[in-house]
């Protein structure tokens, strides 16, 4: 496919509303955007500003002192990735973890036993099988009870590590995830009871009616594939998911972008239209379709962008040479992405009185993905199952002993992969504000506390002692998630770039003012040193411990080479 041949016919038909959308916001504006979500929010002691050349920043309208919450930031945008689908069952909105310990255990066992991996068409129907009585809503259909007997499309074995693990006979997981079987102390980690997507699709759970509702509203119903889905055609949005599932599922997180603008901008139209409808006298101003797009394409307008293929790092795999067939691959394969959603939900009867089919331009795609690739923070939640365990291994004898009977051949059976954490990336709106420094003042990560491993059955212990890499759940600071972008084979999946750590953070003397009902997706930014009113908060994008050589060629992902007192000290 030439993306040139084609290129975007949207594109060249709406250049100028494309560009009015991309226009960089008046300052006016952009103030009075970030004071609103600031308020709406109730964020102490922050404010957004203007910065020069680094454009905009978070700065510190109090004193904060070491330790100290800046920040507490609702994404704007999330997801969790498709691999990571398997391992947890989490809200699709908020990405808490749903269910009991027991569904959450049978389930992951179940699958990996099944050996489903999610780059399989018929994998997305994999997340049908939740046992009817897990769920809150009614449903009488009935087809989830297929758990035990359908499972004959799920040919594609690739699921996570399989090393070191001691599989249970079936009946037993299936007793587990149906809860018939309830484990020892489970009552002590309750979590949320599932409540279906309305829209029937089996694929997206909620823990609440209102995340359900919230999700719909916001961009589900689009994005749904079930029976009441508002999308134009179920089968192209399967192939949409699909090709993202089997190249970059930030294809999804983009999706939500194009499908939330779409769904606040029908909302606009339709008050705009009954308002105009009700005054004889046009009292109400007559916006044009422009400015309710553009209204409604707020939020997004204020993330800093770069197009996707221009702004990634030339991987070091491929030659300079190659740059320019590289780049295209990239755009290429955002321009099958926006093809197969077009088809999906790009609606021919709006295109009359509620269209909005600039959202659909390339150069509009290339810039929501990219603006991901500059500001996204990772999506990391705990994992309750982890904790679970840990509780276990903690009691006295003989608690332990007559717990551990029913609870360790489950242990044995999870294997290492027993405390997997909910992972994903998400747009933060005021974190995304925060520029970078090697000295930085604060951290987006929470705890990055070593947990200390359960020493499974058949496992040296002094081998658990000695290798800290297998206590240390994520060592490296950056998460890059990469299917090695080459010329030959031009699947990349997306780098979130700064991590965002599961547990309460280690620093100072612990006097933290995070809840500790921290159990979601949210981010978290905590002083790291006392910060000054007026001071702005700055935190690393990449590991700062690094040489300096080595966070520079990271910190070239993010297209600028930084010049903080640390890296002015030691560049030579
Ligand atoms: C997460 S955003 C930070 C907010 C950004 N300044 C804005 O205007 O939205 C990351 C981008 O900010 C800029 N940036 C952040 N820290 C910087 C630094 N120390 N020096 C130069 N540019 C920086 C880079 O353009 C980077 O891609």
């Amino acid at each position: 496919m030439e993306v040139d041949d084609t290129v975007c016919s949207i594109d060249a038909k709406f250049a100028n509303e494309v560009s009015a959308l991309l226009n960089p916001p008046h300052p006016l504006h952009l103030q009075e955007y970030f004071d609103n979500v600031i308020s709406r929010r109730q964020c102490r002691g922050i404010k957004v500003k203007q910065n020069g050349e680094l454009g905009k920043g978070l700065y510190a309208d109090l004193d904060f002192k070491e330790g100290e919450l800046v920040l507490k930031d609702q994404m704007l945008v999330g997801i969790q990735h498709c691999s990571n689908k398997i391992d947890c069952l989490v809200c699709s909105f908020c990405f808490r973890f749903i269910g009991s310990i027991e569904l959450q255990i049978g389930r992951r066992l179940y699958l990996q036993d099944l050996g489903v991996s999610v780059n399989h068409e018929s994998d997305l129907e994999t997340f049908k099988h939740i046992p009817e009585d897990c769920c809150q809503t009614d449903s009488s259909d009935g087809e989830d009870n297929s758990l035990m007997n359908n499972h004959d499309n799920l040919g594609n074995c690739a699921s996570s590590s399989s090393k070191e693990r001691f599989p249970l006979p079936r009946e037993v997981v299936e007793s587990l995830m149906n809860e018939e079987l309830v484990l020892p102390y489970s009552k002590e980690f309750s979590l949320p009871p599932l409540v279906r997507c309305a829209g029937g699709c089996g694929e997206a759970y909620y823990c609440s009616k209102s995340c359900a509702e919230a999700d719909w509203e916001l961009s589900h119903c689009l994005l749904c594939t079930g029976e009441s889905s508002k999308s134009l055609c179920r089968e192209a949005l399967l192939k949409f998911m699909q090709h993202a599932n089997d190249t970059n599922d930030i294809f999804l997180l983009a999706a939500k972008v194009i499908s939330s603008t779409i769904l606040r901008y029908r909302k606009l139209k339709v008050t705009h239209l009954e308002e105009r409808e009700k005054c004889a006298t046009p009292n109400v101003s007559d916006h044009s379709d422009i400015s309710l797009l553009l209204e409604a394409w707020k939020p997004i307008s204020m993330g800093h962008k770069k197009r996707w293929w221009d702004c990634v790092a030339l991987p070091d795999d491929v030659d300079s040479s190659d740059e320019a067939a590289f780049r295209m691959q990239l755009k290429e394969l955002a321009f099958k992405s926006l093809q197969l959603l077009k088809a999906a939900i790009f609606s021919k009867e709006c295109e009359s009185c509620l269209n909005s089919y600039q959202v659909f331009s390339l150069e509009i795609y290339g810039q929501i993905i990219g603006m991901f690739e500059l500001n996204n923070l990772d999506l990391v939640v705990a994992s309750p199952v982890e904790d679970y365990f840990l509780y276990i291994d903690d009691l006295p004898y003989p608690e332990k002993q007559e717990a551990e009977k029913v609870t360790r051949p489950f242990l044995d059976a999870l294997g290492d992969d027993y405390s997997v954490c909910c992972q994903g990336t998400a747009f933060f709106p005021l974190q995304s504000c925060i520029n970078h420094s090697c000295c930085p003042n604060a951290k987006a990560f929470k705890r990055e506390e070593i947990r200390r491993k359960i020493n499974r059955s058949g496992e040296d212990p002094e081998k658990i002692r000695r290798d800290p890499a297998k206590i240390w759940r994520f060592p490296a600071k950056i998460w890059r998630l990469k299917l090695t972008p080459t010329l030959t084979d031009p699947t990349v999946v997306h780098r979130s770039p700064i991590r965002l750590d599961p547990r309460l953070p280690a620093v100072g003397d612990g006097s933290f003012n995070v809840p500790p009902d921290d159990k979601d997706g949210q981010a978290i930014i905590i002083a790291l040193k006392p910060i000054c009113k007026g001071e702005e908060v700055t935190i690393s994008y990449v590991d700062e411990d690094l040489p300096f050589e080595e966070r520079q060629a990271l910190l070239a992902d993010y297209g600028f080479k930084c010049q903080c007192p640390k890296c002015l000290g030691e560049e030579q």
